[in-house]
């Protein structure tokens, strides 16, 4: 039929350097299993791209559009696109099992430096007991302007709609958390066919068991003039940010703008030196000491940065 027809699409999983695509071509509407060219494996869940009909349901990727943004990841040796062209990015908490705030503030200064949006999610409010020590445990980030959202997928599900559906509309979201904070049961929620889809994007890729350890990305609102995009990231312990640089991660962190250039040493790096307006704060209590152990910890794995 569309034999080295021509189209364009948006990659909706990724799976080591195989990806699904949604794409059109021509008037066709198709969901096509696409290799990249050569070696190359630079492509991102998110990513709109042009292609080449190689068989019906397989295609190269010719090319890779512009991005929006880009969220990346990566430790001493190799980094990992987690998406492209995410308006916003929602870190899942819950009240029970207890979450790392390294890895919430690692998420928000990821989010930063992409200048992409930040929430956090607190679900599972059910659990009344944990409630207010982990509402006052996230008044750090609320305190610093990152919208909080209380909900509950499994007792309130309804609400939790009610909460979040006006907040993705029109956006691209990418959902990350920890193993075990309800991620899954808030997708089942927004995407009502997330399991049916995600089942066809496994047997399209072929990850056998693997269900979960690949990213993936669901269209809701597609046929309206305002579509949306959720972005599900398989839960991960490890999130190096050691791609970022000095200068990218002392604006990472908003609450040391206002001092920034206010420190004796102009190229300060507000590690240990005198008359530094960042330490002075943290003395102060004006900004946290917690956060500023992180940005102590990222500027140390930025220097470890091998490749
Ligand atoms: N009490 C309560 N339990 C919830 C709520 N939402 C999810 N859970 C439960 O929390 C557990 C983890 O939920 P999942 O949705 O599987 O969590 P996940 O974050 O996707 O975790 P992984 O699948 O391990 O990545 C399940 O037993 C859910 O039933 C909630 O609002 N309240
Ligand atoms: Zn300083």
């Amino acid at each position: 039929m569309l034999d080295h027809a021509i189209g364009t699409g948006i990659v909706i999983a990724a799976h080591g350097r195989h990806y699904l695509v949604h794409a059109t071509v021509g008037s066709e509407s198709l969901k096509l299993q696409c290799v990249t060219r050569g070696k190359k494996s630079d492509v991102a869940v998110g990513d709109r791209v042009n292609l080449k009909l190689t068989s019906p349901n397989q295609g190269v990727i010719e090319a890779i559009g512009e991005r929006h943004s880009l969220l990346y990841r990566s430790d001493q040796y190799k980094s990992k696109l987690l998406a492209a062209n995410v308006t916003q990015l929602f870190i899942v908490v819950a009240t029970e099992p207890g979450f790392s705030d390294d890895l919430i503030s690692r998420a928000l200064v990821a989010a930063e430096a992409s200048g992409v949006t930040a929430h956090i999610v607190l679900n599972k409010t059910d659990i009344a007991d944990a409630l207010p020590k982990t509402r006052q445990r996230l008044q750090t980030y609320a305190s610093l302007g990152y919208p909080v959202h209380e909900v509950s997928a499994r007792a309130f599900p309804e609400q939790t709609c009610a909460t979040l559906m006006p907040l993705l509309k029109s956006q691209s979201t990418i959902l990350i958390g920890q193993s075990g904070m309800g991620k899954s049961s808030l997708i089942n929620l927004i995407v009502p066919d997330a399991d049916i889809a995600t089942r066809e994007i496994s047997a399209a890729l072929d990850t056998g068991k693997h269900t979960t350890t690949f990213t993936r990305l669901y269209e809701i609102d597609a046929d309206t003039d305002s579509p949306a995009s959720i972005i599900d990231s398989p839960g991960f312990q490890e999130f190096g940010l050691y791609q970022l640089s000095e200068g990218m991660l002392e604006r990472a962190f908003r609450e040391f703008s206002p001092r920034l250039g206010k420190c004796k040493f102009y190229n300060c790096h507000h590690l240990n030196e005198p008359n530094c307006a960042v330490l002075e704060a943290v003395k102060a209590g004006e900004i946290s000491a917690m956060r500023h152990q992180l940005y102590v910890q990222l500027l140390h794995e930025s220097s470890q940065k091998l490749y």
